[in-house]
């Protein structure tokens, strides 16, 4: 009996010493708070199976790594050398792994699967009202997923889509014109190409235009210091100093804008608007109401998803053109013989671009190339647990595939994988090009695949054949290459051009 009471009192004592020492108190503190820390991380770095994977040592200890070596802009080249290096399966962070392996690909994104996207996401969400919108993009929870995406889905039917091509031809007429000004000089083509993309889905999306192309202004893009880190964005949110411009914040506010502009006219005037504000409305009156806070959420959302993506693929496409002298003939000639043959409209239409197989081969192997999103998808892996690559991965491990590594899978698209060649497209068997496309994450993969590919695949491909059919374009820059900076989108700099217009040689 004497023992636990002089327990108790010695306890008691070391409590009171404490509390009445408040130095000693907070140094005790800190080497519990940091014993516990070094527990933690030393468990969490040698624990059974994700010790065995390869990778470099810091990253088994620290969540820091990626962000330090992902800081200067390289994702595509560091995933890719560290695939060389330790193989399939890669190890990247304590509890975080980076996979490359082509039969990977359906467990982590198959339609039915149970791998719920990563807190990563959780950057992409914009505010609104002061609280978090998470959207379709990036929202986890699959029950949520489904009740946002349903009632929009329709509208990203092809038959929808073909309703919007006159949008499309009208940014292509300023675009066009704009072209025939400069003929001759050099042009920075990739603004202009990302001006094109954000007129377009702002026409597809409430029928009006940001003007960029009239203006050739700068297009709010995310920082890089914003980008997956979460508390960083919330740190240089509340400080006062430094205003990062925040384009999460201002597109929310321009579709407000336009929402507004909207409802101030009379419903006549927009009664039978193809764009995605007049529908949803349409929905509304048919008696399937969206609460403003969806209404605000999908249509920014158009402009975050589909923006930049297609500028950036539109600019892989121009890019691999006019470093490929042999496929931009071959590219042209098609087009010319289309156009000879009166298979191709003043504005090519969206049937007759998917009619020209090189064209799209080439834009295929364009964005196989150049992934718009060269990051890793991260997913969890379900409680249930996982098998990948030969290792068993407990429930909570964040699992990868990186657009930019599958796509240069030698296994998958031949040893050339890292060359531009539109013809493994339209020249492999059947089953070589079935096998390619079923591991082609341009567009993500499965349950939560990309819902606006076929907009950017008909903006695209009306594009292109216009643009080749009325111009040459020739590398001006006095660069040999672009330059591509990843935080998460693979946006390039330097795409310096110089077109000459072809009226005459048609
Ligand atoms: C070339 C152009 C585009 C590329 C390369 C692209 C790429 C992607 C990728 C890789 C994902 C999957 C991301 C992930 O799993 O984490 C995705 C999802 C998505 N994209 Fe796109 N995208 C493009 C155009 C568009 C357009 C034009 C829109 C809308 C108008 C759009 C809307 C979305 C949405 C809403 C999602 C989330 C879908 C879901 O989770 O259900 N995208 N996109």
């Amino acid at each position: 009996m004497s023992e636990p009471n002089s327990h108790n009192s010695s306890a008691a004592r070391l409590i009171i010493t404490l509390s009445s020492d408040s130095s000693l108190y907070y140094a005790v503190l800190a080497v519990l708070v940091v014993t516990y820390s070094l527990i933690r991380t030393l468990s969490i770095a040698f624990k059974p199976g994700l010790s065995s994977i390869p990778g470099p040592v810091f990253a088994k200890f620290s969540s820091l790594y990626r962000p330090w070596k992902l800081a200067n802009g390289d994702a595509p080249q560091f995933y890719r050398e560290l695939h060389r290096r330790y193989g399939k399966i890669v190890r990247t962070g304590p509890k975080t792994v980076d996979i490359s392996d082509p039969s990977a690909v359906a467990t982590i994104y198959g339609i039915n699967t149970k791998f719920l996207k990563s807190a990563f996401y959780d950057t992409f969400s914009p505010f609104y009202q002061e609280t978090v919108m998470p959207s379709m993009f990036s929202i986890r929870d699959p029950a949520q997923h489904r009740a946002l995406r349903r009632p929009v889905a329709q509208k990203f039917s092809m038959s929808s889509i073909r309703a919007m091509e006159p949008f499309a031809d009208e940014c292509t007429d300023i675009f066009l014109d704009s072209m025939r000004k400069m003929e001759g000089q050099v042009v920075d083509l990739g603004d202009w190409l990302q001006w094109y993309a954000f007129d377009v889905i702002g026409a597809i999306t409430f029928q009006r235009r940001f003007g960029f192309m009239e203006k050739q202004e700068d297009v709010p893009t995310v920082h890089k210091w914003l980008m997956g880190n979460k508390w960083v964005a919330k740190l240089l949110a509340a400080q006062p100093f430094v205003k990062i411009p925040d384009p999460l914040r201002t597109i929310v506010k321009y579709t407000q804008e336009c929402m507004d502009e909207y409802d101030s006219r009379p419903a006549l005037e927009h009664s039978d608007r193809p764009d995605f504000l007049a529908w949803l409305r349409g929905e509304a009156a048919k008696g399937k109401p969206m609460s403003e806070r969806d209404l605000v959420n999908h249509l920014s959302n158009n402009l975050l998803a589909g923006s930049d993506t297609t500028g950036i693929s539109l600019r892989a496409i121009v890019y691999f053109l006019v470093k490929n002298p042999r496929a931009y003939k071959k590219l042209q000639a098609e087009v010319d013989a289309a156009n000879r043959t009166g298979k191709l409209s003043h504005y090519v239409s969206y049937a007759e671009c998917l009619e020209l197989p090189y064209p799209q081969a080439v834009m295929k192997e364009a964005m196989r190339c150049h992934p718009g999103v060269s990051y890793p998808l991260e997913r969890i892996v379900p409680d249930t647990g996982v098998k990948l690559c030969g290792v068993q991965l407990e429930g909570g491990t964040i699992v990868s595939v990186n657009a930019a590594v599958i796509h240069h899978d030698k296994s998958i698209f031949g040893e050339d994988a890292a060359l531009f060649r539109p013809e493994r497209w339209t020249e492999s068997d059947e089953e070589r090009v079935k096998f390619m496309d079923r591991h082609l994450m341009t567009f993500g993969y499965g349950s939560r695949t990309c819902i606006g590919k076929n907009i950017s695949i008909m903006e695209m491909g009306k594009l292109i054949p216009q643009l080749v059919r009325d111009f040459d374009i020739e590398w001006a820059s006095e660069r040999p290459e672009w330059r591509v900076k990843t935080f998460w989108f693979a946006k390039q700099y330097g795409l310096i051009c110089r077109l000459r217009s072809r009226k005459e040689k048609k």
